[in-house]
């Protein structure tokens, strides 16, 4: 079977602009994955309402992220409507040395870094809002952020979404359950590219010679 052939974990990224679904698609997509970790960033935003720290984010200062930055302890990191953000390097390279796959919620700049380090270990997946209005609709309906944070995250919308190109899949979500199953499809498939599958040669070898 499949599952007992090593293979390298994958990196999952997940970009769209703000209020799109990323966040409720990952965590649907990890209740049900016991393969699957979340990357948890660290930022200098201020925790909204209901989030925890190290379940969300780890929420640290700016100096603190400075002097993160300064010891080499990101994959990535970014800012990202004046706040900075960042992927912590070492529970990444942890699970994907233990052939984990892990998932990251990252903007696009994010998604450009972590291809720039390790393109074919990258899947990436663009999520689209079904309109500008349903984008807007959501932005308001999550009622964390303040209104004017509500306006500058629909201003870099389109900003975000130049870079839908540059992504493995797009999903548009309209609905929640649809684009779960996409998103399930894509790493079912991505799990069994055969260049992923490091144990694969040997298994065959075997098989091969057992005939
Ligand atoms: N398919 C959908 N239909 C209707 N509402 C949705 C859908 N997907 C997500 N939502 C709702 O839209 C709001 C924003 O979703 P979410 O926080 O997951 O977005 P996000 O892309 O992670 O945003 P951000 O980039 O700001 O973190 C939430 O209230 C969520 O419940
Ligand atoms: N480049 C990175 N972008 C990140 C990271 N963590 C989150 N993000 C992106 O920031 C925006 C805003 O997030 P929010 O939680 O404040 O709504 C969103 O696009 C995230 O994808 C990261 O570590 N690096």
């Amino acid at each position: 079977m499949s599952e007992e052939i090593a293979r390298r974990g994958m990196m999952l990224v997940l970009s769209s602009p703000s209020g799109a679904g990323k966040t409720t698609l990952a965590r649907r997509l990890l209740e049900d994955d016991d393969g699957l970790e979340m990357s948890i960033s660290c930022t200098t935003r201020p925790p909204r309402p209901g989030e925890q720290e190290g379940r969300d984010y780890f929420f640290v200062d700016h100096d603190r992220f400075i002097e993160m930055q300064s010891q080499d302890a990101f994959l990535e990191w970014a800012v990202v409507f004046d706040n900075r953000y960042g992927t912590p390097r070492k529970p990444v390279e942890d699970a994907l040395s233990m052939g984990r796959d892990v998932l990251f919620d990252v903007d696009w700049q994010g998604a450009q870094k972590l291809r720039g380090n390790a393109a074919r270990d990258v899947v990436s997946v663009f999520v689209l809002p079904p309109s500008a209005r349903a984008l807007e609709e959501r932005l308001r309906q999550r009622a964390q952020d303040h209104e004017d944070v509500v306006k500058k995250r629909m201003q870099g919308a389109s900003n975000e979404i130049q870079h839908w190109e540059e992504y493995d899949y797009v999903i548009v979500n309209s609905d929640v359950e649809r684009s779960l199953a996409f998103l399930k499809a894509v790493l079912a498939a991505e799990r069994v590219r055969r260049d992923r599958q490091t144990g694969i040669d040997p298994f065959v070898k075997s098989l091969l010679a057992d005939l």
